[in-house]
């Protein structure tokens, strides 16, 4: 596996892949760990993840320096995204009990009848390169914590953070077996899947990956959570603080350098404040400072690879052929990497790829939108259902519209961000399941329901 830095171009680490053997084995040890790791009392495992948060901020630089090599990451941004990771071990160390605990049902007199939360075993991960550390500790912290195994297979081009994020849970304490990194291709994940000892899977990617280890997952009867892609909408209405909606609008598209499942990828404007809102739009973008990720100032770093990136510009200059309207950026920057400016699409016809499909990159695509009624129905019209955003100084009115939009979540006057707090997840392709808080760590557990007479 060849690591290149996208901000170069050059292949800056090579790793050795593992291969089917290496996978027996790995699943052989998995389910041995398993056999001893739920029986350890969950405070000690909570103990655990407390260690881990440490570990992730003492190493908080040389982490995200890995993450910038590696995908491109603009190194605040990645030092940001492993204080997250420790935020959700430490979540889970606190709350993963009481989000346990047996409950107690009603039950005729003399019997005693209750629910309890028992792991299931080895459970795979497939992850993504956009955010490779916390996509993996989401999974790992809850799953960990409530007694199951992991095994991780992530993006081909982030060997080094999957390798890391092993040694930080090693480091911790975790049974070395307890968490395994698999440097496996795609074309091993079924076959992983197809095995006894994998009970069950989880991904977060895109639609086609999501769709194979579903399909394979099922075909085993295993259970599956996906988080895919997402389109979501940002609906900013006549009331709306426009100073406040603008800029938050511009880093809900470009944050990450625009390669996020959550990302506001429709901007849907009342016509009232449609100029005000674009002109905004289109300053903020051409402000923002796109360059060397390791590069303290950089706000928008290169995209992963070159090859990501020409796939995003030929989705533009497909919605451009299609009538839209390019109010900047739209062109890769002459020069080393796999750079791409923030970009404004006005006009978007509704067969446009930035109006039908997900634009993985800071691509923003505006609507104009004469009332309440249509900006619902603009923002409705996708099969994607992750998240959503409602801008507006009447909060009666965000959170009336906020029920009206078919997502996992809709937030009012907020970037949409994924917080280890509340539950998230999507609805239509954007997948099932859902990940962070009570909900998540629910998912990987047998509810098996105990009656004494
Ligand atoms: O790509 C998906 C974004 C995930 C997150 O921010 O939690």
């Amino acid at each position: 596996m060849d690591v290149v830095d996208p901000a170069t171009g050059e292949t800056v680490e090579t790793y050795e892949e593992d291969d089917a053997a290496d996978v027996e084995d790995a699943l052989d040890r998995a389910e041995a760990a398993f056999d001893s790791w739920r029986e350890r009392p969950r405070r000690e495992r909570e103990e655990l993840l407390v260690s881990a948060a440490e570990i992730l901020r003492d190493r908080k630089s040389e982490y995200a320096e890995l993450m910038t090599r590696e995908m491109g990451k603009p190194i605040e941004q990645a030092e940001g995204e492993i204080e997250k990771c420790a935020w959700v071990c430490e979540h889970y160390a606190e709350f993963a009990s009481a989000y346990l605990e047996d409950e107690y049902h009603p039950s005729p007199p003399g019997s005693e009848v209750k629910t309890s939360y028992e792991p299931l075993g080895p459970v795979l991960a497939v992850m993504p390169w956009n955010f490779p550390f916390w996509q993996v500790f989401r999974f790992a912290a809850p799953n960990l914590v409530a007694g199951n195994v992991g095994l991780l297979k992530h993006a081909s081009n982030v060997p080094g953070c999957a390798l890391a994020i092993e040694e930080v849970l090693r480091d911790a304490g975790f049974p070395e077996d307890a968490f395994q990194t698999l440097l496996i291709p795609s074309d091993l994940v079924e076959d992983a899947i197809d095995d006894d000892r994998v009970k069950a899977t989880t991904l977060t990617g895109s639609g086609p990956a999501g769709s194979a280890v579903a399909s394979a997952s099922g075909k085993r009867i295993k259970k599956s959570v996906l988080e895919l892609g997402g389109s979501d909408p940002f609906v900013v209405l006549d009331d709306a603080d426009l100073e406040t909606t603008i800029e938050e609008g511009v880093w809900a598209r470009n944050q990450n350098s625009g390669q996020s499942c959550i990302a506001a990828k429709r901007f849907v404007v009342h016509d009232d404040v449609y100029d005000e809102f674009v002109s905004g739009l289109v300053e903020g973008a051409e402000a923002l400072t796109v360059g060397d990720p390791t590069d303290r100032d950089t706000e928008v770093g290169p995209q992963a690879s070159a090859d990501l990136m020409a796939e995003l510009h030929d989705q533009v200059e497909r919605s451009v052929e299609a009538g839209a309207t390019l109010e900047t950026g739209g062109e890769p920057l002459d020069r080393d990497g796999a750079f791409y400016p923030p970009t404004v699409l006005t006009d978007v016809p509704d067969d446009a790829p930035a109006a039908r499909d997900e634009l993985f990159g800071p691509v923003a695509a505006v609507f104009r939108v004469d009332d309440e009624e249509e900006a619902i129905e603009r923002a409705n019209d996708t099969r994607f259902g992750l998240g959503g955003s409602v801008w507006t100084t009447d909060r009666e009115r965000g959170e009336r519209l906020a029920h009206e939009i078919d997502a996992g979540c809709v937030y009012v006057n907020r970037v949409v961000a994924s917080d280890p707090r509340v539950p998230f997840g999507g609805v239509g392709i954007s997948g099932f399941g859902r990940e962070l808080s009570e909900a998540g760590i629910k998912e990987f557990v047998n509810r098996k329901t105990v009656w004494v007479q």
